[in-house]
């Protein structure tokens, strides 16, 4: 395809994805990469230098990444003009090149406009967004012990309450839509008729099944000892209620899941190692005080969009916090890896924020395309950078005698300890 504004590198090559989705990495694959808004300008160059120096040393100079920028957010807006928050390019970029990495991007809060991280992710049905939760030895963690906590998070991503459907307070829409639920559906319990907004929540059987399916999958294939479904199922009945009962029911169907003491929850054994899963559920409240209370007792977590959004930063908190949170958007053929948190504006362009998210989300990206061996020098560095105790302002305030180190100085003390 030919861009407008996107420089391919002349010295890179595809990553092109096979039929049964495993990927053909060349030696110098392009990645393309999104900058981001806040503090993107700062974690993102230093997420480069700290994966650049891990592949270098991994493979001696015999593979590296020919980095690609693709444009989104306030960057696209002033390069592209009229407007244009996410180029139509930046998404062929993502789908062509099957293996991304972003940073963080604005959303306004209460009006403007939606999101452009949702809209990646829906446009590109990226449905599943996983998120690693692990401590690393020595971060400061309000826990007596972190080092409970090891669970992967498979949110849904791609419907619930952020298919954005919603109409405003004092509208026409809103009106004819309060007035539909009250005429023609018999509801009689919107508390203020005349000055509510409405918003509606989409949850479906295919989008659950599908979500839920690389979950047990996911614990088949890294021999986890069980999946719990996260849900509000007693008040939502038929969207998060149901996507307990969807979840159960692909347990059966397709892993051969037998209820356990009548059931609901099933186990099942698997078919790689021989072990038995577990898969259980539990409603989202109680989930969120159990987590921090019995951490041990939950290992894969599936969960519907919002909840995953809730759960993703409560989780990252026991582990050390935002700083350090990785993730990754997946289809079945396109990857796209981000930090959980935001743009923290009022840090960006300081140079003093943990770029840790996204280097660990480097990190992801690297494994997904093979390249283990660099992976792990990322991880022997985050873990060396912590013991020493340099790290950056998030950890040192909460650390007794550790030195604080600026974003990008945080960057070389991992690559010193690779
Ligand atoms: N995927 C994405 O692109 C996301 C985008 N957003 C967007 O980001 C914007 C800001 O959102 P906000 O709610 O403030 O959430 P943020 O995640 O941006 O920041 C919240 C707080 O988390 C801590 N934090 C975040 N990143 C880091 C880091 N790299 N290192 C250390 N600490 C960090 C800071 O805490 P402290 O103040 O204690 O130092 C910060 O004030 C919004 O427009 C939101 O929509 C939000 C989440 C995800
Ligand atoms: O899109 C946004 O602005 C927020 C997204 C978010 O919080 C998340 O993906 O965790
Ligand atoms: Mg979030």
């Amino acid at each position: 395809m030919a861009y407008d504004k996107i420089i391919v590198p002349a010295d890179g090559e595809k990553i092109t994805v096979n039929s049964d989705f495993s990927l053909s990495v060349p030696n110098h694959p392009i990645i393309p990469f999104i900058e981001g808004d806040g503090i993107g300008i700062d974690i993102t160059p230093v997420m480069i230098k700290v994966i650049n120096a891990a592949v270098e040393k991994a493979y001696n100079g015999e593979r590296s990444i020919a980095w690609m920028e693709i444009y989104a957010g306030e960057k696209a807006n002033n390069l592209y003009g009229g407007d244009t928050w996410l180029p139509d390019e930046t998404y062929e970029a993502v789908k062509e090149f099957a293996v991304s990495i972003k940073g963080p991007l604005t959303t306004p809060v209460g009006g403007g406009m939606r999101s452009l991280n949702v809209a990646l992710r829906q446009v590109l049905d990226l449905y599943v967004c996983l998120r690693p939760i692990r401590y690393y030895d020595g971060t400061p963690s309000p826990l007596k012990r972190p080092d409970l906590t090891n669970m992967v998070i498979f949110r849904e991503n791609s419907e619930d309450i952020y298919a954005g459907i919603e109409w405003e307070e004092g509208t026409d829409d809103v009106k004819k839509i309060i007035d539909f639920l009250q005429k023609e559906m018999g509801v009689t319990k919107i508390r203020f008729p005349e000055c509510s907004g409405i918003g509606v929540k989409p949850v479906s059987r295919d989008g659950t099944r599908r979500l839920v399916r690389k979950a047990l999958q996911y614990a088949i294939d890294n021999d986890r000892s069980s999946v719990t479904l996260v849900h509000k199922g007693n008040i939502m009945k038929f969207t998060e209620g149901a996507f307990k009962n969807w979840g159960y029911e692909i347990a059966k169907e397709e892993f051969g899941a037998v209820e356990i003491d009548g059931g609901p929850w099933c186990r099942f054994k698997n078919p790689k190692t021989g072990n038995e899963i577990t898969v259980k559920d539990s409603i989202a409240d109680a989930f969120l005080q159990q987590i921090l209370l019995r951490p041990a007792e939950y290992d894969v977590i599936a969960t519907l969009n919002l909840n995953g959004d809730y759960v993703s930063d409560a989780l990252a908190a026991q582990v050390g916090g935002i700083g350090i949170a990785p993730g990754a958007n997946l289809s079945d053929d396109v990857a796209m890896f981000e930090a959980t948190h935001g743009t923290a504006p009022k840090y960006a362009g300081l140079d003093k924020v943990n770029p840790g998210s996204l280097i660990l989300s480097a990190e992801m990206m690297l494994r997904h395309m093979g390249w283990i061996e660099a992976a792990d020098l990322v991880v022997k560095a985050m873990s060396g950078a912590i013991k020493a105790q340099t790290v950056t302002y998030d950890f040192e305030r909460l650390m007794d005698d550790a030195t604080l180190l600026s974003c990008s100085a945080f960057g070389d003390a991992m690559i010193d300890n690779m």
